[in-house]
């Protein structure tokens, strides 16, 4: 390519940018004259809401439906996502809590849900996210909830019991993990590899392939595993991209995730309804009383409506030895007729029942 060509696209590329920048800015007044719009329309005592799941949901469908390319649909939803948090910013800007430290793959799916242009908060545990969320201090959280490879997230499941919650998202992220070591760390010195217990869980196969004779030492989170061997000589970590930078490790290994295809997925919870937008999922729990048949009897409701489950996991109540309460996803929102018909149906048979939320099924 000679000069001249490249000059006269450089020049074509400057006289697009500057349209870009005209219709982003354009956009973000837009999104100002809407909070102008929200706060007018309030009744008395009315708080206002910016945020609106359910729209972001639907402007990212929209542009992935149009797209034409070169730039893949995912590539152009996450251009949008970012534009869309930074219009939100402009509203109110949003604070989220997440499970830390920062570097943590929660905090990256933070990041893909709601964008860029947040405050957002790591804490220290998955129950301190669901108490900032419930003191107020944030307004919303985000934690893991289940694994492709290692199953449930307990601690998740377990802290919906304790806390009235209502989940308003999911996001769902490929977890790539790498062997991580700081500077001063040889290769052949490795004596301990630190991670998150399902980390290493995550890794088992690996792990006893290349390093068999090695200390697997499980830690709070990945992203702690990272920060302690940025100052060790003879430790390694397993984390994932975000801790690798967030630190400054070297990769002695990557992608060591036994399956391919392992993915986390996370959920947003908050205090926010989420009207339906169609293509919505819906999380309960559900408690039935002890006695055989109980199971069927929970779930013959859906088969007979022909309601998409797309998980169900046990955990004991806490009100009593041996009993169980059930943690159920469904395809659908609870404002629909059919799923109101078929959760008034469970209710008659269950102890007790609780909607968690309905929210958009997660466009990236
Ligand atoms: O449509 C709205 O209600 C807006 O506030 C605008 C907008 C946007 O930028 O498109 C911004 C934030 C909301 O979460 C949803 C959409």
């Amino acid at each position: 390519m000679s000069e001249q060509e490249l000059k006269a696209l450089r020049l074509r590329i400057d006289a697009l940018d500057e349209k870009v920048l005209e219709l982003i800015s354009e956009r973000a007044r837009c999104a100002q004259e809407v909070a102008r719009v929200k706060m007018a329309s309030l009744a008395e005592g009315e708080v206002p809401v910016f945020y609106r799941p359910e729209r972001e949901a639907q402007v990212l469908k929209r542009v992935m439906e149009r797209n034409k390319g070169p730039l893949g649909n995912e590539e152009m939803a996450r251009l949008f996502r970012e534009i869309m948090s930074s219009c939100l910013a402009l509203e109110q800007p949003l604070k989220v809590a997440y499970l830390g430290p920062e570097g943590t793959f929660t905090q990256a799916a933070a990041m893909k849900h709601f964008g860029h242009a947040v405050i957002s908060k790591p804490m220290a545990a998955i129950d301190e996210v669901f108490r900032e969320v419930a003191a107020g201090a944030v307004n919303f959280g985000v934690v893991p909830v289940e694994n492709s490879t290692e199953g449930a997230v307990n601690h998740t499941l377990d802290s919906f019991l304790e806390h009235d919650m209502v989940i308003c998202g999911e996001v769902e992220l490929r977890i790539h993990h790498h062997l991580l070591v700081g500077e001063n760390t040889k290769t052949d010195s490795i004596s301990r590899i630190y991670s998150h217990a399902q980390s290493l869980a995550q890794c088992r196969k690996w792990l006893d392939a290349h390093y068999p004779n090695v200390e697997r030492v499980a830690v709070s989170s990945n992203a702690e595993a990272a920060k302690r061997v940025k100052g060790e000589w003879n430790s390694a970590a397993i984390a994932g991209d975000m801790a690798a930078g967030l630190y400054g490790l070297t990769r002695l290994a990557e992608k060591i995730e036994d399956r391919p295809d392992n993915s986390t997925r996370f959920l947003m919870i908050g205090s926010q309804e989420v009207p339906p937008t169609g293509d919505d999922k819906t999380s309960i729990i559900v408690s039935m009383s002890n006695k055989p048949g109980a199971l069927h009897e929970l779930l013959v409701p859906f088969h007979d409506n022909g309601i998409d489950l797309t998980r169900i996991e046990t955990r004991p109540s806490r009100s009593g030895k041996w009993t169980y309460v059930f943690f159920i996803d469904f395809v659908g929102h609870h404002r629909d007729p059919l799923i109101k018909g078929v959760l008034e149906k469970i209710s008659q048979e269950a102890v007790a029942l609780k909607v968690l939320g309905s929210y958009p099924k997660a466009v990236l």
